[in-house]
Order: C-alpha cells, then sequence, then structure tokens
C-alpha cells in the first residue's frame, strides 16, 4: 500500500475507504480494544482521535508533576453543568483530549475496586462481570513491579503475585521515593485499628493500602495507553490512526426492520468538510463517560424528546443513553502541620524544588519520582463513622427518586431502584470502602466511593462541537451529603491520633468554627469537588432496567455499535477507575473476537 510506512495517517484522503473496526477515541479504553483487535493481521482497525500526540512535556511524564496537564491544550477543559445542590455553583471536569486521553492527565493511582465492587455488576443482570470474571484482564493489562529494596528497608510493603499480571503493557509500580509524613499516616491508621490490606488487587481494596501507580520503574515516568497500546502496535499495517479529528456521527442506516451502522464520520473542525469511512463490522466508542453519550445522541440514539429538542431525528429511543451519570463527589480538610521534614509543597520552594530536579534527572530518585497518595484509605460507613445504622435507617426510608434528575423514564429509576437497594445494604458491609482518604501534607481529599446521586449527559445541540451539557447530580441525594458530613468528623478525630498529631495540625479548612451540621453541609455543598471518575452514562444492564449497552456491550436496537469505556460501569467501583476502564476495555476485546483470556 503505498500509503501506510506508519500508521499515523496524517490526511483523512489517505485514509481507506472502509475499516473492519472504526474506534472512536484513543484514550484508556480505545487504545486497548484497538491495540487487541489488531493483533489479528487479517482485521484493519482506525482509531479517530480529536487530540494531538503530546510532546514528553516534563508535565505529562515526570510523576512529581502528574495532574500538569489538566488545562492545557490536552485536556478538554469542560465543566459539569450548575448545581443547585451546590448553590450553583460549577465544577470544573477536566478530561484528556490527546493520544492517550485521560491517562496523560491522570494522577497516576494504580488501584482497583473491591471484590463486592465488581460483584454487584452482576448483580444488576450482567452475567460474568464480577470480580472473577474481569481479573484475568486486570492481570491481561498489567507488568507489575514489586518495590526496590530500598522502599522495602523503609516501607512494609506486601504484595501477592497471584493478582497481578507481569507481562502486560501497563506499568505498575510503587515510588521509588515516599514522602516522609505518609509514615505518620500509616502509623495514626495502626493507632486506630484500621485494616491495614496485604494487597488491593487482591479484591480486599479497603482499609488501608500502599498505592501503586502506572509508572516505568526503569525510566521512572508515566506509563500511559499511548506507551502501553499505541507503541506497540504502531509498526502494524493494519492499525491507522488519525489524530485532531473528532468524530461527529455514526451514520446508521434503517432498512427493513433492521438498523445498522455503516460508516463514522468525522472533521477537523465545526466548519471543516465532514469525512466518512466506511465500517464493515462495528462502530466502537471508546470517547468516554462524557462524550460517548453525546456522540449517541446527535446519531439518533437516545430520548426521542430530547432528540427532537435538538434538531435531531430519532433512530433508536433508548432513553436511557447519559442517564447514571455519577462521580466520585469530594470535600477537603486541609491542616497546616508544622514540620521541619520534607513535605510536598517544598516544591513550591525554588531552591529544593532545583535540588530534586536535579536528583530526578541524574538518578531518577527523590520527590520527582513520586505523583503521591502513595498510601489510601478506602473506609467503609461502620470505620468512619458511629452513625451507620441511623445512616441506613434514613436510607431505607428515603426518596428514590429524588436521587435523579427528573426525566428519568420508568426503566431509568427501576434500573437504579436496585443500585439503591444495593448501596443502602453496603452501608452495613464491611468489604468495600465508602470514604477514600488522600493524604496530602496534613490537608485530607475525602470522596466519597458510592455516591447515591445521579447527573445525566446531554448533547446541547445537533453538533458533537458544542460540548455536551452534564449534570454531575453531585449532592442531589442528602445521604451523600451526610456520608462526607460523618467523613469531615472522622478527618477531625484521626488527625488526634498520635502520629498525625506529633506534626501539630492546625486546621484551616473548613476552621475551628465550622462544627454544627448546618455549618457543615453548608461548607460542602460550598466546596465539594470531583475526582476525575465519570462514569455510568450508558449503563451496561437490562433494557428495561435502564440498559444502554448488554453485556457483551452492544448497544440496543442497532447491529454493529458497542460502547467499551468508563459510561458502561454500571456503578463505581470504590478505587480510582483507570485500572477498571482497562479490565473493561480488555475483557470487550476478547468478547468481540470470541474469545477468553484466562
Ligand atoms: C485529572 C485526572 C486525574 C485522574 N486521576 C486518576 C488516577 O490517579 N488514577 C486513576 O485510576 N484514574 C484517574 N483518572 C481517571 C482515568 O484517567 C480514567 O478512568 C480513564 O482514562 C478513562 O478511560 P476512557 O477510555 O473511558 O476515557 P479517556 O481516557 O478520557 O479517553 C477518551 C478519549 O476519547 C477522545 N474523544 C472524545 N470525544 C471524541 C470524539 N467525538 N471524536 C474523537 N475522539 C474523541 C478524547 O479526546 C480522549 O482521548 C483521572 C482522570 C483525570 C482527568
Amino acid at each position: 500500500h503505498p500509503l501506510f510506512n506508519g500508521v499515523l495517517v496524517e490526511r483523512a484522503e489517505d485514509l481507506s475507504e472502509a475499516y473492519d473496526y472504526v474506534v472512536v477515541g484513543a484514550g484508556a479504553t480505545g487504545l486497548t480494544v484497538a491495540n487487541r483487535l489488531s493483533e489479528d493481521p487479517a482485521v484493519t482497525v482506525l482509531v479517530i482521535e480529536a487530540g494531538q500526540f503530546d510532546q514528553n512535556e516534563d508535565f505529562v511524564t515526570i510523576p512529581g508533576l502528574a495532574g500538569g496537564a489538566v488545562g492545557t491544550k490536552y485536556d478538554w477543559n469542560t465543566s459539569y453543568t450548575a448545581n443547585d445542590a451546590l448553590g450553583g455553583r460549577v465544577v470544573s471536569i477536566p478530561q484528556g483530549k490527546v493520544v492517550g486521553g485521560s491517562t496523560k492527565l491522570n494522577r497516576m493511582a494504580f488501584d482497583r475496586g473491591s471484590k463486592s465492587d465488581y460483584n454487584v455488576w452482576e448483580s444488576f443482570g450482567n452475567s460474568g462481570w464480577n470480580f472473577e470474571g474481569i481479573l484475568p484482564y486486570f492481570r491481561k493489562n498489567e507488568n507489575f513491579t514489586p518495590p526496590t529494596e530500598e522502599v522495602l528497608a523503609e516501607h512494609d510493603i506486601k504484595w501477592d503475585l497471584a493478582f497481578h499480571g507481569q507481562k502486560g503493557p501497563m506499568h505498575s509500580s510503587y515510588s521509588p521515593f515516599i514522602w516522609p509524613t505518609t509514615k505518620n499516616l500509616i502509623n495514626a491508621t495502626k493507632e486506630f485499628g484500621i485494616y491495614i490490606s496485604n494487597d488491593q488487587a487482591s479484591g480486599n481494596a479497603y482499609g488501608g493500602y500502599y498505592c501503586p501507580h502506572n509508572l516505568d520503574p526503569v525510566n521512572v515516568t508515566r506509563s500511559s495507553a499511548k506507551e502501553a497500546y499505541y507503541d506497540t502496535a504502531s509498526a502494524r499495517q493494519n492499525f491507522h490512526i488519525i489524530t485532531g479529528n473528532q468524530v461527529t456521527q455514526i451514520t446508521i442506516e434503517a432498512a427493513n426492520g433492521v438498523v445498522k451502522v455503516t460508516g463514522v464520520e468525522f472533521a477537523s473542525s465545526s466548519n471543516a468538510t465532514r469525512q466518512t469511512v466506511s465500517v464493515s463490522q462495528e462502530a466502537i466508542l471508546a470517547a468516554g463517560a462524557l462524550h460517548t453519550p453525546q456522540l449517541l445522541q446527535v446519531s439518533g440514539i437516545g430520548d426521542p424528546a430530547h432528540l427532537k429538542n435538538i434538531n435531531v431525528e430519532p433512530i433508536v429511543a433508548l432513553p436511557a443513553v447519559g442517564q447514571n451519570l455519577h462521580d466520585h463527589v469530594s470535600a477537603i480538610v486541609v491542616n497546616i502541620i508544622n514540620t521541619t521534614i520534607l513535605t510536598g509543597s517544598a516544591l513550591q520552594n525554588a531552591t529544593f524544588a532545583a535540588q530534586a530536579r536535579q536528583e530526578y534527572d541524574a538518578q531518577r530518585k527523590g520527590p520527582y519520582s513520586s505523583p503521591t497518595a502513595d498510601f489510601l484509605l478506602f473506609l467503609p460507613v461502620s470505620v468512619y463513622s458511629n452513625e451507620s445504622a441511623s445512616i441506613h435507617a434514613q436510607a431505607s426510608a428515603g426518596n428514590v427518586a429524588s436521587s435523579l434528575p427528573s426525566d428519568a423514564t420508568r426503566e431509568v429509576v427501576k434500573g437504579y431502584q436496585a443500585q439503591y437497594d444495593s448501596l443502602t445494604s453496603r452501608l452495613l458491609a464491611n468489604d468495600s470502602g465508602t470514604l477514600e482518604i488522600i493524604w496530602a501534607d496534613g490537608a485530607m481529599v475525602l470522596g466519597l466511593q458510592h455516591p447515591y446521586s445521579r447527573g445525566s449527559v446531554k448533547a446541547a445541540s445537533s453538533s458533537i462541537f458544542d460540548p455536551p451539557i452534564a449534570d454531575s447530580g453531585f449532592l442531589r441525594s442528602p445521604l451523600d451529603v451526610l456520608l462526607l458530613r460523618e467523613g469531615i468528623k472522622f478527618a477531625r478525630r484521626f488527625i488526634k491520633s498520635p502520629s498525625l498529631a506529633a506534626l501539630n495540625p492546625f486546621e484551616v479548612v473548613p476552621g475551628a468554627n465550622v462544627t454544627s451540621d448546618a455549618d457543615l453541609d453548608e461548607f460542602i455543598r460550598g466546596s465539594v469537588g470531583t475526582l476525575y471518575h465519570p462514569a455510568g452514562s450508558c449503563k451496561m444492564g437490562p433494557k428495561e432496567e435502564g440498559g444502554v449497552v448488554d453485556g457483551e456491550l452492544k448497544v440496543y436496537g442497532v447491529q454493529g455499535l458497542r460502547v467499551v469505556d468508563q459510561s458502561v460501569f454500571p456503578q463505581l467501583p470504590a478505587s480510582h477507575t483507570m485500572t477498571t476502564a482497562y479490565g473493561v476495555a480488555e475483557k470487550a476485546a476478547d468478547i468481540i473476537r470470541g474469545v477468553q483470556s484466562k
């Protein structure tokens, strides 16, 4: 073929006319599926990505600068819509717009949820989607490296190789440098009698645990979907990628009662000419939890009433598209700590930062080698609150529909009822964390892992170039406020543990004068943000329970169309989401190929 001496296709005119599979989005899930499908040289795969390749900027590659790509050209710079439950506040929701997607922006916490977090997916009517069913795919994704001798001399980190992969493309390893106050945190955890998990990967990802990172242990740089799944496949002549182009529509043909995908339309900007490629087998959506439902809607798949409002001809009536959006909402308690030892904020000191940078450049060691968050807490309700019985009673008596947007249909409410019941029973369970605590030099970020509230994603117009209207739903349910309020009270008790008290903490946020429940709730509503984990907006589940895709990730009512990204999670796990996104995508690739990994 004259055109393909590499697989990066610079000009749309140079693409083939048709591909077996066209993947929308080159993030965590899109690159995973494209890589696996193109292992068969007879299968042609095209990935279309809105963003560009990054240039290995320091803020992308250096662990100590993780998150630095937020707000740059590699970010969609999107926001959730103004939220009444937050006093009308707008919360920004960064999302990767670059080859590698959000795995180029993320904070590099590489952890899994607990067994029960995945087993509930199966209980919602998704056969085979349980911890055991995803575990082979967690392993397939992972190239695990145990901690260095140097780290082990200081830290009692344990791991169980039975739960890790060592041949996968994504590096997972521990920071070669762990900030000193992490020890105070670990000791405080012990002083509080909190369970410490030997290895979060085992499905016991609650209590406290050392958290691995998506960190290349040799170069001590970020390992992203781009290095893991694009670089390793870029020599394949049957794997093409075009960047800087946004998919504008999935073209669908409805004839003789059969509704079928025929092609994918894309353009480099809103006023550029639309191009099309034909799809021989399937279009695979991996545009992320905010953009995938938007793309379905502008393509005529969604709630007919909404589609008519935005002048899109309905082709498949699937009102659940965009519903069930949820995210890990988070509050923060900040203590100034008085300590002479090194802390994270030290990197803001120019002299210290310059020395640290030298150490990193010369030896790949020191503060810049850590993305922080080396030890995380995921606390069941009964561990962080004495009120679990009363919270359970309130939830049991609660109004289910009030956690949902007002336009949720009967099917959506029915599916959510099952989630509500499950969330409520888990208030009394000890096998998954409800509250995450991320410690950073006296600041404690408190993330609600099993929120009740649900929002929705809606295309704002028929143009994909108009950002979707994403209602986070944050704090729509008063139970979520209550669970966070208990979290703040816990953080205040926890900081008094001997090992944290030794740092002479002084609370500045919310501050000593904020103590009554009413004041705490006002603080929570006025300040919460996100842990960047939007999911659930094209839920996997039975159609009559608000499912958008079935257990094979096929979109209901149309042939040749799957969703493989984070929007299919029926419910968020209690963990950061990248490993779950990879696990789902690895499993999706096997489902599409009709094989099963062990
Ligand atoms: C700031 C931040 C910090 C995070 N921290 C962590 C962390 O520490 N640990 C963790 O586990 N997870 C973290 N995450 C989440 C993690 O990165 C995601 O779980 C994961 O990347 C989701 O994969 P995805 O494939 O669903 O979406 P993405 O990786 O976001 O990929 C979607 C891709 O689709 C492209 N796209 C969208 N629309 C179109 C279109 N119309 N046409 C073409 N392309 C399109 C996007 O540009 C993007 O490249 C973080 C995320 C962010 C943003």
